[in-house]
């Protein structure tokens, strides 16, 4: 199974610690990694096997919601920063609707993140 991994600029580094936190549970499930461009270098940098799209405001959100839509994405992992701005609002607003449309889990903090992995891992 695939799933997306997107943080934004503060969150990066909470990103990379949880999925180094859950890195044997990711292993043991079989889970590939998609993920944003800087958000995928944070985590290759940190010995991470990720694959890596476009950055977010490059493209890259509507890269992942495109493998949403293909059905090659099962859930994505967003740690959004509510507490920035973001030139490209629309295209992560327009991910966020795309996992709506295609029932698609959509965690959006490290607390959901972790219940959502324990349901892909235990489905
Ligand atoms: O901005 C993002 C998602 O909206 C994240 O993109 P980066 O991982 O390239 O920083």
């Amino acid at each position: 199974m695939k799933i997306a991994v997107i943080a934004h600029d503060g969150k990066k580094a909470e990103m990379v610690s949880f999925l180094n936190k859950n890195l044997s549970v990711l292993d043991s499930a079989n889970i590939e990694i998609v993920a944003t461009g800087t958000t995928g270098k944070h985590a290759q940098n940190a010995g991470l096997k990720v694959e890596r799209v476009q950055s977010g405001p490059l493209g890259g959100d509507a890269q992942i919601a495109a493998q949403i839509v293909e059905g090659i994405v099962k859930g994505v992992f967003f740690f959004r920063d509510p507490l920035d701005k973001h030139p490209h609002e629309p295209d992560i607003n327009m991910l966020m609707r795309i996992c709506d449309v295609h029932n698609i889990p959509l965690a959006t903090n490290p607390a959901t993140a972790e219940l959502v992995l324990k349901g892909i891992v235990f489905e």
